[in-house]
């Protein structure tokens, strides 16, 4: 897909890593959003065996869940492979993890403790926007140490995705979308 004009909206790259889905769905809702303001959003996985070019869009939001503190090695691989292309078009970053699945008050602190590996990928490409969600955290989805350090932080599994915060921030993407290409 060529970059766009200004007329027909920008062409926008939304690549995810999901190990369990939720984050897949999320950057769907989002190149939804995006579509559904006017732009052409492509949702693409960036699991090893896709990889997608970001040369070819106008902007990029790339997001990931968070497993053990850090962004999923094959979306901040892929952030650090393609950093000359994504370092000179608007993009957005955005991270999934279990804040709010857990008990009080770690719930309120873990909301804003980003990934241990945002600062650098902050440095590297100099994001317009960065944002924090919850996930779905499941039974099956984690190891039997896990789910003990999880019970032990009061967690309670369930699908946490606040659907309407998700969809703002992609409004908002939208909406600042031709600001962010003309800077
Ligand atoms: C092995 C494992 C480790 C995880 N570690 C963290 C973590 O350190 N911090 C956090 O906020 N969430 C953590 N989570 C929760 C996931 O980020 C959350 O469930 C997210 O929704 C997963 O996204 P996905 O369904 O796209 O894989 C972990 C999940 C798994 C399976």
């Amino acid at each position: 897909m060529p970059p766009s004009t200004r007329e027909n909206g920008a062409a926008v790259l939304v690549a995810y890593a999901s190990e369990h889905g939720s984050t897949r769905e999320i950057a769907a809702r989002i190149a939804g959003r995006l579509t559904r303001a006017g732009h052409r959003a492509d949702a693409r996985p960036v699991d090893g065996a896709v990889d997608p070019d970001p040369g070819r869009y106008d902007a990029v939001v790339v997001g990931s869940a968070v497993h053990n503190q850090q962004w999923m090695p094959e979306a901040s691989g892929y952030v650090r492979r393609h950093r000359a292309e994504l370092g000179n078009r608007p993009v957005w970053l955005f991270s999934v993890g279990m804040s709010a699945a857990l008990g009080r008050p770690l719930r309120s602190l873990a909301s804003h403790h980003e990934p241990k590996n945002m600062p650098a990928l902050r440095d590297e490409i100099h994001p317009v926007g960065t944002c924090l969600f919850s996930g779905a955290v499941r039974r099956g989805d984690l190891p039997p140490a896990g789910h003990a350090a999880f019970k032990a932080m009061g967690g309670h599994y369930g699908d946490y995705r606040d659907w309407d915060r998700i969809e703002a921030w992609a409004d908002e993407i939208a909406h600042r979308l031709p600001e962010a290409q003309a800077a």
